[in-house]
């Protein structure tokens, strides 16, 4: 784990001192957009045309916000359209790596570099920042398009529904304003809600955390005993921000981020609606239960020193969820 500083690699944990122990998520470095004819989207520069096979997703598939990305791909049918490379879960001193000892990480497929941070030199040798993923690359330009994933999926929601035919659409125009205000709570709440809780090095940090974290599961659980979706009965890009941290629950953040009140298996609304999410046709294929739990628990040295994977439940996603009479 670390950062570049004007292009050199410096082996740093995240800094809570200079915070009171809190978490701060840094603000994501490249933020260009891929449009259907290449103008510039609502930030960053233009010249990123929708094109078959000109683009590329460095995902981590331990990632919640990768796995964003991953979803959009599929749902919206890019597979064959958006190429993908998968780092090992593993990240340590070096960051995050493309060693290829580990079921489904694939090494760099386009270069062959060995960290995902030479990807981000190639784009860019003076780099300041940190390396994260899902990065969405430009094979033609040799470059970072983003580094965003809230803003990868809503490139990825339309700009290529001329090349795929796939009008599936999960940023509706007439619900976006109410799509922002649940995203914004779910986002600092839970998402990364749940991060803060686990990276807390302080008591008041971790207690600052916790608490608005379990009143959002109660308010989501609440929300969905009446509708399917979190905007109604057709699944939106909230939905699938929310699925994210939803699948990593129970298995990492309930015991390795101590968010532990209760499991989501505990609410019934809340469980049949992942399975529900889980069970949408491509989603489950994106779901490395395996990278998750270890990622989490083999990385993050400083919570978990010794390594250990716990045994963790068998939750079966794949159990009827008996929500489709809501729709
Ligand atoms: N704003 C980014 C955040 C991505 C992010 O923080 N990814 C984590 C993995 S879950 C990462 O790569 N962390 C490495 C680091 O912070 O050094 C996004 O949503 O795309």
């Amino acid at each position: 784990m670390g950062k570049l500083i004007d292009g050199v690699w410096h082996d740093v944990w995240y800094d809570t001192k200079s915070s009171g122990g809190a978490f701060k998520r840094s603000e994501a470095a490249f933020r260009n957009w891929i449009t259907a004819d290449g103008s510039a989207g609502p930030s960053g520069e233009g010249g990123f045309e929708a094109e078959s096979g000109r683009y590329h997703l460095y995902v981590s598939y331990a990632c919640p916000w990768a796995h964003r990305a991953l979803i959009f791909r599929a749902l919206k049918g890019l597979s064959d359209h958006i190429t993908v490379s998968a780092v090992h879960p593993d990240m340590l001193s070096d960051g995050w790596h493309f060693g290829t000892d580990f079921d489904d990480a694939t090494g760099d497929t386009l270069y062959g570099l060995p960290f995902m941070r030479d990807v981000y030199l190639k784009a860019l040798p003076d780099m300041s920042g940190r390396v994260t993923v899902p990065v969405l690359w430009d094979k033609q330009r040799e470059t970072i398009v983003s580094n965003e994933s809230s803003e990868i999926i809503r490139m990825l929601n339309s700009a290529f529904d001329g090349i795929t035919g796939n009008t599936d659409d999960y940023w509706p125009a007439d619900q976006r304003g109410a799509i922002e205000e649940v995203n914004a709570r779910i986002y600092d709440t839970l998402n990364n809600g749940v991060y803060k809780a686990g990276f807390a090095t302080t008591q008041s940090a971790y207690d600052a955390a916790i608490h608005p974290l379990f009143d959002t599961l109660d308010w989501l659980e609440q929300r969905l005993s009446t509708s399917r979706y979190l905007m109604g009965d057709k699944q939106t890009e909230a939905d699938w921000r929310l699925f994210t941290t939803l699948i990593r629950f129970d298995p990492v953040y309930h015991l390795h981020f101590k968010c532990n009140r209760a499991r989501i298996i505990d609410y019934p609304n809340l469980w049949a609606y992942t399975r529900d999410l889980y069970q949408t046709k491509g989603v489950a294929e994106t779901v490395k239960m395996d990278h998750i739990v270890r990622h989490y628990h083999y990385s993050h040295e400083s919570i978990n020193p010794h390594r250990i994977l716990p045994i963790n439940p068998v939750l079966d996603y794949l159990a009827p969820h008996g929500r489709d009479p809501m729709a």
